[in-house]
Parts: structure tokens; C-alpha cells; sequence
């Protein structure tokens, strides 16, 4: 049988990277050059599997994910995966530098040390961590850095000047392990159960509805583990909801999907999060 394939934001050393090695150690891991390119290499079926980042302990909802998936039909969520996220500075001398690059989740995640110890330098995003780092490792006029890994670092040899300099020591994103529903090597869980964490995208004709499936989750014991929206881009301030949570059954599921507008199953998976009591 042939080999799984995983799609990740490369290059390799990614912290996408090592969600794919964390989630599917076995398989063979494609590196992909943007986010947009993970989610059509699954639509494609050029990879059985891909990862996203979708959240940051740090810095929160990671938004362009959320957009990649807004509307759409064939993702769905497999499982979610936690990668701790320690940050190093890559380059070659920290007193030369004028620019600091890395995907722009790391900023955020380093804005103390960025503040204390390069005030005065440009930040600059580019695609991704691992990206960064060969940039900057590249510069030989030692004017570049970049915010990345040492699982980078180790895998390219690069120079690693600073260790750890993430805002939180407990820095975590969360990835969502996506395949495509249309057929596929990897069976698809058709149903929500109340004991796995639920993912649905929809929208309401009329906000008050919201109240309404609120008030069917708070009767069902279900708890929410996130909320997210987006703009729906079809009325200003409307909007795509994005909600997980626990405890959610395939019953209910279908009373909140009879009364939202576009409606959306993004999978049920293993809870590795939220403490619901
Ligand atoms: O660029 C990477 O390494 C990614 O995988 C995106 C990212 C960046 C920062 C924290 C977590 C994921």
C-alpha cells in the first residue's frame, strides 16, 4: 500500500514540520511553500493529509488558517496536534542586524524580547520560520536575522545566537490534521460523538439565532472550547462562526444546522486541550 502522504509548510524545520512528524511520524512528508498551498495540495489529493496552524497559547487565533477554511466544503479535521514553540534567533551577530524576519505567529510570540533587545530593528515576514532562518543564514553582511528553531538550526547547521525567546516558556501552537471528505485512503468519521471535541463553521440570517444555539448547547451540557469569526464577505458585519466544543451529539448537531444559513461539519476529534468539568 502506498505510504501516507503529509502536506506542511516547509521548508523543513518548520514548527508545521514537526506537527507532521508528531502526527503521522511514519508517513512521507511534503513540504509545501504557503498555508493556501497545504489546503490545495489536500483538495488536490496531492497529499492524503496536511497540517495547519490554527491557534497560538501566545498569540491566539492564527487567522489566515481560519480564511483557508471559511466555506470550505471538502476539509475536514482529523485531529489536533500541540507543538511547544521555543523560538531561537538565527543569524550571525545580533549587533549588526537591521532586520529581524520569521512567519508572522513568531512576532507575536516574542514581542518582549524583540522589544528589549532589537528596538530599533524592521521586522519582516516571510512564509515561514525555516525560511527565515536560511535567509538570514545566508546574509553574510550579518544585517539579517531570523526568529525560528533548533530543530531548524540543527537540520541546516545553522548559527544559533539566542535560545528560548518566546514572550510564555509554556508558548504552544495548536495544528489541525485536515484531509479532504471526498474519497480517500484515510476513513472520515461521518458523525459528531458527545465525548470528542466537535468543529462546525456556520452563519445566521438574524444574530438572535445565535442566542438560540447557545441556549441548545448550554441545555445539551456542551461547552465550548473556542469561538472564532470572520467576516462572512457577503454583507459587512456578517459574519462566518466558527465554534468548538465538547460534549456536542450528532442530534443536537443537526438542530443547530436546521437553523443557521450555510452550515459546515468540520470533524470530531480527540479533545487535547480544554479542561471541561
Ligand atoms: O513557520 C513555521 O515554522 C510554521 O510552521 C508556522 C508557525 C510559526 C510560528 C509558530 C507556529 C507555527
Amino acid at each position: 500500500m502506498n505510504s501516507v502522504k503529509v502536506g506542511f509548510l516547509g521548508p523543513k524545520g518548520t514548527f508545521s514540520n514537526k506537527a507532521a512528524l508528531l502526527a503521522k511520524p511514519d508517513a512521507i512528508h511534503i513540504s509545501l511553500p504557503t498555508l493556501a498551498a497545504v489546503v490545495e495540495a489536500i483538495e488536490s489529493h496531492q497529499v492524503n493529509l496536511g497540517l495547519l496552524p490554527i491557534e497560538n497559547s501566545t498569540n491566539g487565533s492564527v487567522i489566515p488558517a481560519y480564511d483557508l477554511l471559511k466555506y470550505n466544503k471538502d476539509i475536514v479535521v482529523l485531529d489536533e496536534i500541540l507543538v511547544p514553540v521555543h523560538h531561537c534567533i538565527v543569524g550571525h551577530s545580533l549587533n549588526n542586524a537591521n532586520r529581524l524576519l520569521s512567519h508572522p505567529q513568531a512576532f507575536g510570540q516574542c514581542t518582549k524580547w524583540i522589544k528589549d533587545n532589537l528596538p530599533g530593528v524592521t521586522a519582516v515576514p516571510v512564509n515561514s520560520t525555516s525560511h527565515a532562518a536560511e535567509i538570514a543564514s545566508n546574509d553574510q553582511t550579518g544585517s539579517t536575522l531570523a526568529i525560528s528553531s533548533q530543530f531548524c538550526a540543527d537540520a541546516y547547521n545553522y548559527k544559533v545566537l539566542v535560545k528560548d525567546v518566546e514572550d510564555d516558556q509554556n508558548n504552544c501552537t495548536r495544528f489541525l490534521l485536515l484531509t479532504s471528505r471526498v474519497s480517500n485512503t484515510i476513513p472520515i468519521a461521518p458523525e459528531c460523538t458527545r465525548e470528542k471535541k466537535t468543529f462546525l463553521q456556520f452563519t445566521v440570517s438574524h444574530t438572535k439565532k445565535l442566542n438560540y444555539i447557545f441556549q441548545m448547547l448550554l441545555q445539551e451540557n456542551s461547552a465550548f472550547t473556542n469561538l472564532v469569526t470572520r467576516p462572512s464577505c457577503q454583507n459587512p458585519w456578517t459574519y462566518v462562526y466558527f465554534i468548538e466544543c465538547v460534549g456536542l451529539s450528532q442530534t443536537l448537531l443537526l438542530r443547530i444546522e436546521s437553523v443557521c444559513d450555510e452550515f459546515s461539519f468540520m470533524g470530531s476529534y480527540e479533545n487535547k486541550t480544554t479542561k471541561v468539568v
